[in-house]
């Protein structure tokens, strides 16, 4: 009995594309689960994996890596990508499949899912018990946590993000390379990407993707009283991210904003400044790694609910941080 994990890759800087950090933390989740052997399949690579992503297989102890030469997949289809992890859970033989938590594992996953015919749990942060499997998921953003049973003889899955951090296997392996072979119907290729825009570096709709975010809330008290978030933004490499209130009032554009009704993001670092940390806006930051609050009032949701807090005006904090970082 084997455990299939859905991987993809990225490429950080000038080098060869490796495995993505949310590919490395769902290996590391696999190993939890009750198999015998872990095996991959690389999805939006086509052709043979890079060296790196050999070597990072190996540490993982994945056994076989199955991958696809098909042209037709170098752009995003879930249902044609979902025909990949098909034919490598057949070459598997997996009772498990899992992928990372992001919205393209999750849309793989759920058609793989309805292939089979099967439930699929997704946002998983912890298995409860394994016989039968229980697990348990975020949903509403991480802001709630349920238990849900998965029997049957396929499990479907995907892992939150920070669930686990990646660590490689005290088992390396020699991973095998296997090529599987699909037959793409028109179907399985009628909603492709059709054009991706990269945004340009330092947009903050990059905020999703950013590790560290300064968030501002209407305790900042002005469409222009930002510069110092902004700059201690910059400072950490990070983005700015805000509360409805702030997008409501004009103050900053929608897409900045984190929350039910914004972006869910999961960085690092998460320095929540003059928000209160209602329901809704933690639906969309409870799954960052750490949280730090700033705010005037002590009793304040998102200061009784982040790890740190510094209870004080950000328009204090803020340039006494700046400072201090130089
Ligand atoms: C259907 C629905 C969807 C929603 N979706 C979202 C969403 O996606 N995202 C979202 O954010 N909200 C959302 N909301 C709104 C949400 O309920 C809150 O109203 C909103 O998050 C509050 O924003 P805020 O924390 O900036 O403002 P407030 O609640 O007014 O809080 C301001 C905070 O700043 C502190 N403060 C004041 N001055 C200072 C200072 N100088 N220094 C430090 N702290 C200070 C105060 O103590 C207070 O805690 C939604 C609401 C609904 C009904």
């Amino acid at each position: 009995m084997s455990v299939l994990v859905l991987v993809e890759t990225e490429v950080a800087g000038q080098g060869e594309p490796g495995l993505s950090v949310v590919a490395e933390e769902t290996l590391t989740f696999a190993r939890g689960l009750p198999g015998d052997a872990v095996d991959a399949v690389l999805v939006g690579h086509v052709g043979l994996p890079s060296e790196r992503v050999l070597a990072q297989c190996r540490e993982h102890g994945v056994r076989t890596l199955f991958v696809s030469t098909d042209a037709q997949l170098e752009r995003y289809a879930a249902r044609a990508w979902a025909r990949v992890v098909d034919a490598g859970l057949q070459g598997s033989g997996a009772a498990y499949l899992i992928g990372g938590g992001t919205p393209r594992g999750n849309e793989v996953l759920a058609h793989v899912a309805s292939f089979h015919d099967v439930p699929m749990a997704a946002n998983v942060v912890q298995i409860v018990q394994s016989d039968p499997l229980e697990v348990e998921r975020q949903v509403v953003g991480g802001a709630v946590l349920e238990r849900i049973g998965l029997g049957g003889e396929l499990a479907v899955a995907s892992v939150a993000g920070h669930a686990v951090a990646p660590v490689p296997s005290a088992e390396p392996t020699q991973t095998q390379v296997e090529q599987v072979a699909v037959q793409l119907t028109p179907a399985d290729l009628a909603a492709q990407v059709r054009r991706s825009e990269v945004r340009e570096a330092g947009d903050t709709s990059a905020l999703t993707g950013a590790s560290v975010v300064v968030g501002v809330g209407r305790g900042v008290g002005g469409a222009d009283r930002f510069t110092a978030a902004e700059a201690l933004a910059e400072r950490l490499g990070g983005a700015v991210g805000v509360s409805r209130v702030v997008t409501s009032l004009g103050w900053r554009p929608h897409h900045e904003q984190v929350g039910q009704t914004g972006s869910r993001i999961s960085p690092d670092l998460y320095l929540a400044c003059g928000i209160s940390g209602a329901i809704q806006h933690w639906a969309g930051c409870a799954s960052s790694r750490t949280i730090i609050a700033i705010n005037t009032d002590d009793e304040a949701p998102m200061v009784t609910k982040a790890q740190y807090a510094v209870i004080g005006d950000m328009h204090e904090v803020l340039p006494a941080l700046l400072e201090e970082l130089g």
